[in-house]
Protein backbone atom coordinates (compact mmCIF):
# COMPACT_ATOMS: atom_id res chain seq x y z
CA UNK A 1 0.00 0.00 0.00
CA UNK A 2 1.88 3.21 -0.93
CA UNK A 3 5.29 1.43 -0.48
CA UNK A 4 3.96 1.10 3.15
CA UNK A 5 4.00 -2.38 4.60
CA UNK A 6 0.57 -3.15 5.77
CA UNK A 7 0.03 -6.92 7.18
CA UNK A 8 -3.23 -7.98 5.77
CA UNK A 9 -4.63 -8.42 9.31
CA UNK A 10 -4.53 -5.19 9.55
CA UNK A 11 -5.98 -4.06 6.27
CA UNK A 12 -9.13 -6.80 7.67
CA UNK A 13 -9.58 -5.49 10.77
CA UNK A 14 -9.66 -1.35 9.30
CA UNK A 15 -12.28 -2.57 6.53
CA UNK A 16 -14.16 -4.64 9.96
CA UNK A 17 -14.52 -1.21 11.95
CA UNK A 18 -14.80 1.19 9.07
CA UNK A 19 -17.38 -1.04 6.65
CA UNK A 20 -20.03 -0.87 9.57
CA UNK A 21 -19.24 2.42 10.68
CA UNK A 22 -20.00 3.51 6.77
CA UNK A 23 -23.10 1.65 6.36
CA UNK A 24 -24.22 3.32 9.79
CA UNK A 25 -22.96 6.61 8.60
CA UNK A 26 -25.32 6.23 5.06
CA UNK A 27 -28.30 5.05 6.71
CA UNK A 28 -27.69 7.96 9.45
CA UNK A 29 -27.88 10.27 6.31
CA UNK A 30 -30.19 8.66 4.33
CA UNK A 31 -33.18 8.49 7.45
CA UNK A 32 -32.38 12.24 8.38
CA UNK A 33 -32.61 12.86 4.78
CA UNK A 34 -35.77 11.37 4.89
CA UNK A 35 -37.21 12.87 8.03
CA UNK A 36 -36.72 16.24 6.51
CA UNK A 37 -38.78 15.29 3.71
CA UNK A 38 -41.68 13.55 5.49
CA UNK A 39 -41.47 16.70 8.59
CA UNK A 40 -44.86 18.08 7.94
CA UNK A 41 -46.55 14.85 7.56
CA UNK A 42 -48.11 13.77 10.70
CA UNK A 43 -46.76 10.51 12.03
CA UNK A 44 -47.60 7.60 14.76
CA UNK A 45 -45.21 6.87 17.60
CA UNK A 46 -45.32 3.21 17.10
CA UNK A 47 -45.72 2.53 13.21
CA UNK A 48 -44.52 -0.79 13.28
CA UNK A 49 -48.15 -2.93 14.03
CA UNK A 50 -49.55 -1.51 10.95
CA UNK A 51 -46.89 -3.26 8.71
CA UNK A 52 -47.34 -6.69 10.19
CA UNK A 53 -50.53 -6.88 8.22
CA UNK A 54 -54.17 -5.88 9.39
CA UNK A 55 -54.95 -9.69 9.57
CA UNK A 56 -52.08 -10.59 11.25
CA UNK A 57 -52.03 -8.06 13.72
CA UNK A 58 -56.07 -8.77 14.38
CA UNK A 59 -55.13 -12.34 14.99
CA UNK A 60 -52.08 -11.04 17.22
CA UNK A 61 -54.57 -8.42 19.08
CA UNK A 62 -58.03 -10.36 19.47
CA UNK A 63 -59.20 -6.76 17.54
CA UNK A 64 -61.15 -6.83 14.67
CA UNK A 65 -58.78 -6.33 11.49
CA UNK A 66 -60.18 -2.77 10.99
CA UNK A 67 -59.87 -1.22 14.61
CA UNK A 68 -56.09 -0.19 14.55
CA UNK A 69 -56.55 1.42 11.28
CA UNK A 70 -59.30 3.48 12.57
CA UNK A 71 -57.61 4.52 15.79
CA UNK A 72 -54.55 5.62 13.74
CA UNK A 73 -56.96 8.40 11.71
CA UNK A 74 -58.74 9.11 14.90
CA UNK A 75 -55.15 9.96 16.52
CA UNK A 76 -53.59 11.42 14.08
CA UNK A 77 -56.21 13.30 11.63
CA UNK A 78 -57.22 12.31 8.00
CA UNK A 79 -53.88 12.46 6.52
CA UNK A 80 -50.71 10.94 8.06
CA UNK A 81 -47.45 9.23 7.15
CA UNK A 82 -45.05 6.15 8.29
CA UNK A 83 -41.11 6.23 6.94
CA UNK A 84 -39.73 2.16 7.19
CA UNK A 85 -36.25 1.29 6.60
CA UNK A 86 -35.57 1.10 3.60
CA UNK A 87 -33.22 -1.78 3.55
CA UNK A 88 -36.03 -3.83 4.89
CA UNK A 89 -39.22 -2.49 2.92
CA UNK A 90 -37.06 -1.58 -0.67
CA UNK A 91 -40.32 -0.64 -1.76
CA UNK A 92 -42.08 0.47 0.68
CA UNK A 93 -39.87 2.98 2.09
CA UNK A 94 -42.52 6.17 2.62
CA UNK A 95 -46.40 5.41 3.23
CA UNK A 96 -48.88 8.20 3.32
CA UNK A 97 -52.06 7.35 4.08
CA UNK A 98 -54.92 9.62 3.58
CA UNK A 99 -58.92 9.32 3.83
CA UNK A 100 -59.24 13.37 3.16
CA UNK A 101 -61.60 14.00 0.34
CA UNK A 102 -59.78 17.19 -1.15
CA UNK A 103 -56.16 14.95 -0.89
CA UNK A 104 -58.11 12.43 -2.63
CA UNK A 105 -59.37 14.61 -5.42
CA UNK A 106 -55.84 16.25 -6.15
CA UNK A 107 -54.28 12.37 -6.05
CA UNK A 108 -57.00 11.42 -9.05
CA UNK A 109 -56.34 14.49 -10.82
CA UNK A 110 -52.08 13.77 -10.91
CA UNK A 111 -53.01 11.10 -13.42
CA UNK A 112 -49.58 11.40 -14.75
CA UNK A 113 -47.75 10.56 -11.32
CA UNK A 114 -50.62 8.07 -9.65
CA UNK A 115 -51.26 5.64 -12.21
CA UNK A 116 -50.03 2.38 -10.80
CA UNK A 117 -49.97 0.15 -8.06
CA UNK A 118 -46.80 0.01 -5.69
CA UNK A 119 -44.76 -2.72 -7.02
CA UNK A 120 -43.22 -4.92 -4.81
CA UNK A 121 -46.20 -6.53 -2.92
CA UNK A 122 -47.48 -9.93 -2.93
CA UNK A 123 -49.34 -9.57 -6.48
CA UNK A 124 -45.87 -9.35 -7.87
CA UNK A 125 -44.72 -12.31 -6.86
CA UNK A 126 -48.00 -14.20 -6.82
CA UNK A 127 -49.30 -13.05 -9.98
CA UNK A 128 -46.28 -10.98 -11.81
CA UNK A 129 -47.91 -10.59 -15.45
CA UNK A 130 -51.88 -9.90 -13.96
CA UNK A 131 -53.34 -6.72 -14.38
CA UNK A 132 -53.29 -6.68 -10.46
CA UNK A 133 -49.24 -6.43 -10.26
CA UNK A 134 -48.72 -5.02 -13.45
CA UNK A 135 -47.63 -1.36 -13.67
CA UNK A 136 -49.32 1.36 -16.31
CA UNK A 137 -46.46 2.49 -18.38
CA UNK A 138 -48.57 3.71 -21.21
CA UNK A 139 -50.91 2.75 -23.76
CA UNK A 140 -48.11 -0.06 -25.41
CA UNK A 141 -47.46 -1.53 -21.59
CA UNK A 142 -48.86 -5.03 -21.46
CA UNK A 143 -51.11 -3.61 -18.53
CA UNK A 144 -52.83 -1.63 -21.36
CA UNK A 145 -52.88 -4.54 -23.52
CA UNK A 146 -54.06 -7.12 -20.93
CA UNK A 147 -57.10 -4.26 -19.65
CA UNK A 148 -58.19 -4.38 -23.16
CA UNK A 149 -58.40 -8.16 -23.81
CA UNK A 150 -60.19 -8.36 -20.36
CA UNK A 151 -62.76 -5.90 -20.46
CA UNK A 152 -64.93 -7.43 -23.11
CA UNK A 153 -65.49 -10.14 -20.50
CA UNK A 154 -67.46 -7.72 -18.55
CA UNK A 155 -69.86 -6.25 -21.59
CA UNK A 156 -73.51 -6.77 -21.77
CA UNK A 157 -73.19 -9.58 -24.10
CA UNK A 158 -70.88 -11.74 -22.01
CA UNK A 159 -73.29 -10.79 -18.66
CA UNK A 160 -76.13 -11.93 -20.49
CA UNK A 161 -73.86 -15.34 -21.55
CA UNK A 162 -73.15 -15.94 -17.63
CA UNK A 163 -77.07 -15.39 -17.06
CA UNK A 164 -78.27 -18.96 -17.34
CA UNK A 165 -74.73 -20.09 -15.40
CA UNK A 166 -75.04 -17.62 -12.44
CA UNK A 167 -78.94 -19.07 -12.20
CA UNK A 168 -78.07 -23.01 -12.79
CA UNK A 169 -75.46 -22.12 -9.89
CA UNK A 170 -77.78 -20.23 -7.83
CA UNK A 171 -80.27 -23.75 -8.48
CA UNK A 172 -76.99 -26.34 -6.82
CA UNK A 173 -76.99 -23.61 -4.14
CA UNK A 174 -80.73 -23.90 -3.32
CA UNK A 175 -79.99 -27.66 -3.53
CA UNK A 176 -77.55 -27.63 -0.95
CA UNK A 177 -78.99 -25.26 1.18
CA UNK A 178 -82.36 -27.36 1.41
CA UNK A 179 -80.11 -30.53 1.54
CA UNK A 180 -78.26 -29.08 4.42
CA UNK A 181 -80.88 -27.51 6.38
CA UNK A 182 -83.03 -30.72 6.32
CA UNK A 183 -79.66 -32.77 7.25
CA UNK A 184 -79.39 -30.16 10.18
CA UNK A 185 -76.57 -28.50 9.21
CA UNK A 186 -76.34 -25.00 8.95
CA UNK A 187 -73.44 -24.53 6.66
CA UNK A 188 -73.29 -24.35 2.85
CA UNK A 189 -71.08 -26.86 2.18
CA UNK A 190 -71.01 -29.79 -0.66
CA UNK A 191 -74.61 -31.51 -1.08
CA UNK A 192 -74.48 -34.81 1.27
CA UNK A 193 -72.85 -37.56 -0.32
CA UNK A 194 -76.27 -39.62 -0.63
CA UNK A 195 -77.75 -36.94 -2.50
CA UNK A 196 -78.88 -38.01 -5.46
CA UNK A 197 -76.82 -35.08 -7.54
CA UNK A 198 -73.75 -35.20 -4.83
CA UNK A 199 -70.49 -35.38 -6.76
CA UNK A 200 -68.61 -38.12 -7.03
CA UNK A 201 -65.80 -38.51 -4.56
CA UNK A 202 -63.27 -38.09 -7.21
CA UNK A 203 -65.11 -34.60 -8.33
CA UNK A 204 -65.78 -34.22 -4.96
CA UNK A 205 -61.67 -33.80 -3.87
CA UNK A 206 -60.79 -32.30 -7.16
CA UNK A 207 -62.77 -29.34 -5.75
CA UNK A 208 -61.90 -29.31 -2.33
CA UNK A 209 -58.53 -29.58 -3.68
CA UNK A 210 -58.85 -26.78 -6.57
CA UNK A 211 -60.69 -24.66 -3.56
CA UNK A 212 -58.17 -25.42 -0.85
CA UNK A 213 -55.11 -24.47 -3.84
CA UNK A 214 -57.13 -20.66 -4.01
CA UNK A 215 -56.71 -20.08 -0.44
CA UNK A 216 -52.90 -20.60 -0.38
CA UNK A 217 -52.99 -18.45 -3.22
CA UNK A 218 -54.66 -15.47 -1.44
CA UNK A 219 -52.72 -16.13 1.93
CA UNK A 220 -49.57 -16.45 0.12
CA UNK A 221 -50.32 -12.99 -2.01
CA UNK A 222 -51.51 -11.12 1.40
CA UNK A 223 -48.47 -12.48 3.56
CA UNK A 224 -45.37 -12.12 0.77
CA UNK A 225 -46.97 -7.95 1.00
CA UNK A 226 -44.67 -6.59 3.78
CA UNK A 227 -42.87 -9.82 5.04
CA UNK A 228 -38.93 -10.69 4.40
CA UNK A 229 -38.45 -12.28 0.97
CA UNK A 230 -36.87 -15.49 2.85
CA UNK A 231 -40.29 -16.16 4.84
CA UNK A 232 -42.01 -17.68 2.09
CA UNK A 233 -39.25 -20.29 1.48
CA UNK A 234 -39.66 -21.92 4.94
CA UNK A 235 -39.71 -25.70 3.48
CA UNK A 236 -43.57 -26.66 4.65
CA UNK A 237 -45.08 -23.26 3.87
CA UNK A 238 -43.09 -23.54 0.10
CA UNK A 239 -44.03 -26.87 -0.31
CA UNK A 240 -47.74 -25.81 0.19
CA UNK A 241 -47.31 -22.88 -2.17
CA UNK A 242 -45.83 -25.18 -5.18
CA UNK A 243 -48.34 -28.25 -4.82
CA UNK A 244 -50.92 -25.53 -4.63
CA UNK A 245 -49.98 -23.75 -8.11
CA UNK A 246 -49.94 -27.34 -9.60
CA UNK A 247 -53.47 -27.65 -8.44
CA UNK A 248 -54.52 -24.61 -10.05
CA UNK A 249 -52.66 -25.43 -13.19
CA UNK A 250 -53.51 -28.14 -13.94
CA UNK A 251 -57.54 -26.75 -13.60
CA UNK A 252 -56.46 -24.26 -15.85
CA UNK A 253 -55.21 -26.50 -18.64
CA UNK A 254 -58.28 -28.92 -18.05
CA UNK A 255 -60.81 -25.85 -18.41
CA UNK A 256 -58.82 -24.74 -21.63
CA UNK A 257 -58.72 -27.90 -23.35
CA UNK A 258 -62.41 -28.18 -22.93
CA UNK A 259 -62.25 -31.13 -20.30
CA UNK A 260 -64.61 -29.45 -17.73
CA UNK A 261 -66.90 -27.25 -19.18
CA UNK A 262 -69.83 -27.93 -21.49
CA UNK A 263 -68.83 -26.75 -24.77
CA UNK A 264 -72.11 -24.96 -25.68
CA UNK A 265 -71.74 -22.82 -22.92
CA UNK A 266 -69.80 -18.83 -22.80
CA UNK A 267 -66.30 -19.88 -21.47
CA UNK A 268 -64.47 -17.16 -19.81
CA UNK A 269 -60.72 -18.11 -19.30
CA UNK A 270 -61.71 -19.67 -23.33
CA UNK A 271 -62.69 -16.58 -24.19
CA UNK A 272 -59.50 -14.99 -22.66
CA UNK A 273 -57.46 -17.31 -24.28
CA UNK A 274 -58.79 -16.37 -27.64
CA UNK A 275 -58.73 -12.66 -27.32
CA UNK A 276 -56.44 -10.83 -29.31
CA UNK A 277 -55.54 -7.46 -30.33
CA UNK A 278 -53.83 -6.97 -33.76
CA UNK A 279 -52.50 -10.41 -33.85
CA UNK A 280 -51.11 -9.93 -30.40
CA UNK A 281 -52.51 -12.73 -27.66
CA UNK A 282 -51.26 -13.17 -24.47
CA UNK A 283 -48.31 -16.04 -23.91
CA UNK A 284 -49.39 -19.29 -21.73
CA UNK A 285 -47.59 -17.46 -18.64
CA UNK A 286 -49.64 -13.79 -18.82
CA UNK A 287 -53.09 -15.69 -19.41
CA UNK A 288 -52.26 -18.06 -16.52
CA UNK A 289 -51.42 -15.30 -14.49
CA UNK A 290 -54.26 -13.25 -15.71
CA UNK A 291 -56.70 -16.03 -15.46
CA UNK A 292 -55.71 -16.10 -11.59
CA UNK A 293 -55.92 -12.69 -10.92
CA UNK A 294 -59.72 -12.65 -11.38
CA UNK A 295 -60.02 -15.37 -9.68
CA UNK A 296 -58.37 -13.20 -6.82
CA UNK A 297 -59.78 -10.33 -7.53
CA UNK A 298 -63.52 -11.79 -7.68
CA UNK A 299 -64.09 -14.43 -5.72
CA UNK A 300 -63.52 -13.45 -1.94
CA UNK A 301 -64.34 -9.75 -2.74
CA UNK A 302 -67.74 -10.78 -4.05
CA UNK A 303 -68.13 -13.31 -1.74
CA UNK A 304 -67.41 -11.40 1.42
CA UNK A 305 -69.65 -8.38 0.69
CA UNK A 306 -72.88 -11.12 -0.17
CA UNK A 307 -72.17 -12.95 3.14
CA UNK A 308 -72.72 -9.78 4.89
CA UNK A 309 -75.27 -8.68 3.20
CA UNK A 310 -77.04 -11.91 4.23
CA UNK A 311 -76.01 -11.61 7.42
CA UNK A 312 -77.64 -7.78 7.34
CA UNK A 313 -80.83 -9.14 6.09
CA UNK A 314 -80.63 -11.42 8.65
CA UNK A 315 -79.90 -8.65 11.54
CA UNK A 316 -82.84 -6.36 10.03
CA UNK A 317 -86.19 -7.86 9.68
CA UNK A 318 -87.80 -4.76 7.92
CA UNK A 319 -85.01 -5.22 5.13
CA UNK A 320 -85.74 -8.81 5.08
CA UNK A 321 -89.03 -7.99 4.19
CA UNK A 322 -88.63 -5.29 1.14
CA UNK A 323 -85.99 -7.44 -0.46
CA UNK A 324 -88.68 -10.52 -0.50
CA UNK A 325 -91.69 -7.90 -1.51
CA UNK A 326 -88.66 -7.51 -4.45
CA UNK A 327 -88.36 -10.66 -4.97
CA UNK A 328 -91.52 -12.59 -5.34
CA UNK A 329 -92.91 -10.11 -7.80
CA UNK A 330 -90.34 -11.35 -10.04
CA UNK A 331 -89.10 -14.66 -11.80
CA UNK A 332 -85.79 -14.92 -10.60
CA UNK A 333 -84.96 -18.48 -12.30
CA UNK A 334 -85.22 -16.97 -15.85
CA UNK A 335 -84.36 -13.10 -15.52
CA UNK A 336 -81.62 -11.41 -17.68
CA UNK A 337 -78.65 -10.48 -14.95
CA UNK A 338 -77.14 -7.59 -17.34
CA UNK A 339 -78.63 -4.69 -15.31
CA UNK A 340 -79.22 -5.96 -11.97
CA UNK A 341 -79.68 -2.37 -10.35
CA UNK A 342 -83.00 -1.48 -12.15
CA UNK A 343 -84.28 -4.86 -12.23
CA UNK A 344 -83.74 -5.72 -8.26
CA UNK A 345 -83.14 -1.86 -6.73
CA UNK A 346 -83.96 -2.44 -3.71
CA UNK A 347 -81.62 -5.14 -3.51
CA UNK A 348 -78.74 -3.72 -5.02
CA UNK A 349 -79.02 -0.98 -2.26
CA UNK A 350 -79.07 -3.72 0.61
CA UNK A 351 -75.71 -4.90 -1.60
CA UNK A 352 -74.28 -1.60 -1.46
CA UNK A 353 -74.72 -0.90 1.99
CA UNK A 354 -73.58 -3.81 2.88
CA UNK A 355 -70.55 -3.13 0.79
CA UNK A 356 -69.67 0.43 2.35
CA UNK A 357 -70.56 -0.88 6.06
CA UNK A 358 -68.03 -3.81 5.29
CA UNK A 359 -65.80 -3.03 2.78
CA UNK A 360 -63.89 -6.02 1.20
CA UNK A 361 -61.33 -3.62 0.21
CA UNK A 362 -59.65 -1.02 2.95
CA UNK A 363 -57.37 0.95 0.95
CA UNK A 364 -56.52 1.53 -2.59
CA UNK A 365 -52.72 1.73 -3.22
CA UNK A 366 -51.12 4.13 -5.64
CA UNK A 367 -46.75 4.57 -6.03
CA UNK A 368 -45.64 8.01 -6.89
CA UNK A 369 -44.16 8.12 -9.93
CA UNK A 370 -42.30 11.17 -9.66
CA UNK A 371 -41.33 13.61 -6.66
CA UNK A 372 -45.19 15.14 -5.48
CA UNK A 373 -46.38 18.01 -2.88
CA UNK A 374 -49.71 17.14 -2.17
CA UNK A 375 -52.22 19.78 -0.41
CA UNK A 376 -49.61 22.59 -0.49
CA UNK A 377 -47.70 20.87 2.34
CA UNK A 378 -46.99 17.05 1.87
CA UNK A 379 -43.78 16.33 -0.03
CA UNK A 380 -43.32 13.11 -1.24
CA UNK A 381 -40.59 11.36 -2.94
CA UNK A 382 -40.83 9.74 -5.97
CA UNK A 383 -41.53 6.03 -4.93
CA UNK A 384 -43.78 6.95 -2.01
CA UNK A 385 -46.67 4.61 -1.64
CA UNK A 386 -50.17 6.42 -1.08
CA UNK A 387 -52.60 4.39 0.43
CA UNK A 388 -56.48 6.05 -0.08
CA UNK A 389 -58.55 4.66 3.17
CA UNK A 390 -61.56 3.62 1.53
CA UNK A 391 -63.05 2.26 5.22
CA UNK A 392 -62.59 5.86 6.58
CA UNK A 393 -64.62 7.32 3.63
CA UNK A 394 -66.83 4.48 4.31
CA UNK A 395 -67.29 5.21 7.88
CA UNK A 396 -67.10 9.23 7.41
CA UNK A 397 -69.98 10.95 9.25
CA UNK A 398 -69.36 14.27 6.78
CA UNK A 399 -70.41 12.06 4.23
CA UNK A 400 -73.28 9.66 5.09
CA UNK A 401 -74.22 11.81 8.30
CA UNK A 402 -75.13 10.42 11.88
CA UNK A 403 -76.29 7.53 11.29
CA UNK A 404 -73.42 6.33 9.74
CA UNK A 405 -72.82 2.75 11.36
CA UNK A 406 -76.56 2.29 11.01
CA UNK A 407 -77.63 -0.23 8.24
CA UNK A 408 -79.59 1.72 6.00
CA UNK A 409 -80.16 1.22 2.44
CA UNK A 410 -82.21 3.55 1.41
CA UNK A 411 -78.90 5.87 1.68
CA UNK A 412 -78.05 3.90 -1.69
CA UNK A 413 -81.36 5.56 -3.42
CA UNK A 414 -78.99 8.35 -5.32
CA UNK A 415 -76.75 6.30 -6.19
CA UNK A 416 -73.86 6.57 -3.89
CA UNK A 417 -71.58 9.79 -3.58
CA UNK A 418 -68.32 10.71 -5.28
CA UNK A 419 -66.07 10.08 -2.49
CA UNK A 420 -67.16 6.89 -1.92
CA UNK A 421 -64.39 4.38 -3.61
CA UNK A 422 -65.58 0.74 -3.28
CA UNK A 423 -64.20 -0.24 -6.58
CA UNK A 424 -61.20 2.34 -6.92
CA UNK A 425 -60.83 5.22 -9.01
CA UNK A 426 -59.08 6.04 -12.39
CA UNK A 427 -57.94 4.12 -15.09
CA UNK A 428 -56.90 1.19 -12.17
CA UNK A 429 -60.53 1.02 -11.01
CA UNK A 430 -62.28 -2.66 -10.51
CA UNK A 431 -62.78 -3.81 -14.07
CA UNK A 432 -65.36 -7.03 -12.82
CA UNK A 433 -67.76 -4.17 -11.31
CA UNK A 434 -70.46 -5.25 -13.38
CA UNK A 435 -69.92 -8.81 -12.82
CA UNK A 436 -69.89 -8.46 -9.24
CA UNK A 437 -73.61 -7.06 -9.30
CA UNK A 438 -74.43 -9.43 -11.21
CA UNK A 439 -73.05 -12.22 -8.73
CA UNK A 440 -73.61 -10.61 -6.06
CA UNK A 441 -77.39 -8.92 -5.70
CA UNK A 442 -78.34 -11.72 -7.70
CA UNK A 443 -77.37 -13.92 -5.59
CA UNK A 444 -78.23 -12.29 -1.99
CA UNK A 445 -81.94 -11.88 -3.68
CA UNK A 446 -81.97 -15.10 -4.39
CA UNK A 447 -80.89 -17.00 -1.68
CA UNK A 448 -83.19 -14.67 0.78
CA UNK A 449 -85.91 -15.93 -1.57
CA UNK A 450 -85.31 -19.54 -0.96
CA UNK A 451 -84.10 -19.14 2.89
CA UNK A 452 -87.40 -17.35 3.47
CA UNK A 453 -89.99 -19.70 1.74
CA UNK A 454 -88.23 -22.75 3.50
CA UNK A 455 -88.45 -20.71 6.87
CA UNK A 456 -92.63 -20.12 6.02
CA UNK A 457 -92.72 -23.54 5.22
CA UNK A 458 -90.72 -24.01 8.82
CA UNK A 459 -93.13 -22.21 10.30
CA UNK A 460 -95.62 -22.82 9.62
CA UNK A 461 -94.98 -26.46 10.31
CA UNK A 462 -93.35 -25.36 13.18
CA UNK A 463 -96.20 -23.64 14.67
CA UNK A 464 -98.42 -27.03 13.89
CA UNK A 465 -96.71 -29.18 15.89
CA UNK A 466 -93.75 -27.73 17.49
CA UNK A 467 -94.48 -24.17 19.23
CA UNK A 468 -97.68 -23.14 20.45
CA UNK A 469 -100.15 -22.26 18.49
CA UNK A 470 -100.64 -18.65 20.17
CA UNK A 471 -96.99 -17.79 19.94
CA UNK A 472 -95.96 -14.59 18.40
CA UNK A 473 -93.30 -14.22 15.54
CA UNK A 474 -90.22 -12.03 16.76
CA UNK A 475 -89.72 -8.95 16.24
CA UNK A 476 -92.83 -8.66 14.06
CA UNK A 477 -90.81 -10.80 11.65
CA UNK A 478 -92.68 -13.12 9.89
CA UNK A 479 -89.66 -15.87 9.83
CA UNK A 480 -86.46 -15.94 12.06
CA UNK A 481 -83.95 -14.77 11.56
CA UNK A 482 -82.22 -16.51 8.80
CA UNK A 483 -78.54 -17.14 10.36
CA UNK A 484 -79.12 -19.40 13.56
CA UNK A 485 -77.34 -18.55 16.39
CA UNK A 486 -78.48 -14.50 15.15
CA UNK A 487 -81.86 -14.00 16.43
CA UNK A 488 -82.22 -10.83 18.40
C1 LIG B 1 -67.48 -6.80 -4.18
C2 LIG B 1 -66.79 -7.06 -5.26
C3 LIG B 1 -65.53 -6.33 -5.66
C4 LIG B 1 -64.92 -5.26 -5.06
C5 LIG B 1 -65.34 -4.50 -3.82
C6 LIG B 1 -63.76 -4.96 -5.86
C7 LIG B 1 -62.89 -3.92 -5.59
C8 LIG B 1 -61.76 -3.65 -6.33
C9 LIG B 1 -60.84 -2.59 -6.02
C10 LIG B 1 -60.97 -1.61 -4.88
C11 LIG B 1 -59.85 -2.63 -6.94
C12 LIG B 1 -58.64 -1.71 -7.00
C13 LIG B 1 -59.06 -0.42 -7.64
C14 LIG B 1 -58.03 0.66 -7.61
O1 LIG B 1 -56.86 0.42 -7.25
O2 LIG B 1 -58.38 1.82 -7.92
C15 LIG B 1 -60.15 -3.72 -7.84
C16 LIG B 1 -59.37 -4.04 -8.92
C17 LIG B 1 -59.62 -5.13 -9.72
N1 LIG B 1 -60.71 -5.95 -9.66
FE1 LIG B 1 -62.25 -5.84 -8.37
N2 LIG B 1 -63.68 -5.83 -6.90
C18 LIG B 1 -64.75 -6.70 -6.82
C19 LIG B 1 -65.05 -7.72 -7.70
C20 LIG B 1 -64.29 -8.06 -8.79
C21 LIG B 1 -64.63 -9.11 -9.72
C22 LIG B 1 -65.90 -9.95 -9.70
C23 LIG B 1 -63.59 -9.19 -10.62
C24 LIG B 1 -63.41 -10.10 -11.79
C25 LIG B 1 -63.85 -11.32 -11.89
C26 LIG B 1 -62.62 -8.17 -10.24
C27 LIG B 1 -61.44 -7.94 -10.91
C28 LIG B 1 -60.57 -6.91 -10.62
C29 LIG B 1 -59.30 -6.70 -11.33
C30 LIG B 1 -58.75 -7.56 -12.46
C31 LIG B 1 -58.72 -5.55 -10.78
C32 LIG B 1 -57.40 -4.91 -11.19
C33 LIG B 1 -57.70 -3.84 -12.25
C34 LIG B 1 -56.45 -3.11 -12.77
O3 LIG B 1 -55.54 -2.85 -12.02
O4 LIG B 1 -56.43 -2.79 -13.96
N3 LIG B 1 -63.09 -7.51 -9.14
N4 LIG B 1 -61.32 -4.32 -7.45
Amino acid sequence: MGGVDVPNWCVAAGAAVLTPAAIYAYLLRQGRARQAIFAETPQPKEPGPIFAGIVELAKIQGHTPLEPLKKHFKDLGLTWGVRLPVWLFPHMEFLFFTADPAIIAEIQSKKDVFHSRPSGTGFASTVPEGLLALRNEGPQSSWALHRRLVAPLFSDRFLEGYSSQVSDKADMLRLVLNANIEEGEATMTLLPERHPQALSKGDTERELSFSDAGEVLLSETQRRTGEPFLARYWPPRYLRWLSSQKALGKRIDEVLEGGVVDPSRLNMLKALQDAHEEGRKMSKAELRDEILTLLLAGHETTGYTTSWALLEVARNPEVQEKVLAETSALDLDNMPLTNVQASLPYTWMVWQEALRMHPTVIQHARQAEADVTLGGKYTLPKGTLILICQLILAHSEETWGSDVMAFRPERMEQGYPDMYLPFGFGGRACIGKRLAYVEGVYLLAFIVACVAQWYLYFDFVASRFLYNKNSKPQNGCPYPSMVPGLRR
